[in-house]
């Protein structure tokens, strides 16, 4: 496989800079968001289904190998929600909505049940159909604060408590969030898979 050219099926920045920071020079990856703007419906029911279909979708539109990345963030006092969910939580109105709707869901719950975890499946796709894709997970346990602090990184980061750090992610620095966050677990693991350094 030849791997010094990735497309990244993703049309999230924020991913697409953290991915590429981990990766190194070694892997160049390529924004599906030069090929196409079209997002494919993610219909599946688990991380693992919708990291494969992105992935092959990015794979067929660039004719480029592709890696996907499905994450998430999974709360324990709402069952695992939101989930597979997370981007959409609030009906596509964006991450400010996402956060707020989720804040309003714990409301004057207690800090020893706001556990939740952030999830990060990556599917690697040789082309579209292959028939073995690589998958790596990643887990990040922690606790869902109750109001948002820190600017860095995107999406849920501001809400995310790391208890390793006593931070919020997003006010971890971006070279710290990359050490350990779940897409830092997955990400260790393809590398592993794929013997790179
Ligand atoms: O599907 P693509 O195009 O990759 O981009 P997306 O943003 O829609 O990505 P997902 O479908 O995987 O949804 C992931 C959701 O979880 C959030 N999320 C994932 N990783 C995160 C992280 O490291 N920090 C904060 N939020 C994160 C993210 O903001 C989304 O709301
Ligand atoms: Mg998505």
């Amino acid at each position: 496989m030849n791997l010094t050219q990735l497309v990244l099926a993703s049309h999230n920045a924020g991913k697409l800079k953290e991915l590429q920071a981990m990766l190194g020079d070694s892997v160049q990856l390529r924004s599906i968001g030069e090929f196409s703007q079209v997002e494919p419906e993610e219909t599946g029911l688990s991380f693992v289904e919708n990291a494969i279909l992105k992935a092959r979708n990015a794979a067929r539109i660039s004719g480029l190998p592709a890696l996907a990345d499905d994450s998430g963030l999974a709360v324990d006092f709402l069952g695992g929600a939101p989930g597979i969910y997370s981007a959409r939580y609030a009906d596509g109105k964006g991450d400010a909505a996402n956060n707020a709707k989720l804040l309003d869901a714990l409301k004057d719950v207690p800090d020893a049940e706001r556990g939740a975890q952030f999830v990060c499946v990556l599917a690697l796709v040789r082309h579209a159909d292959d028939p073995l894709p690589i998958l790596c997970e990643g887990l990040w346990h922690g606790r869902i604060l109750h109001a948002a602090s820190g600017e860095h990184g995107f999406g849920y980061d501001p809400l995310f408590w790391v208890p390793e750090r006593n931070v919020s992610s997003a006010e971890l620095s971006p070279a710290d969030k990359n050490q350990i966050s779940h897409r830092a677990r997955a990400m260790d693991l393809l590398r592993q898979r794929l013997s790179l350094k």
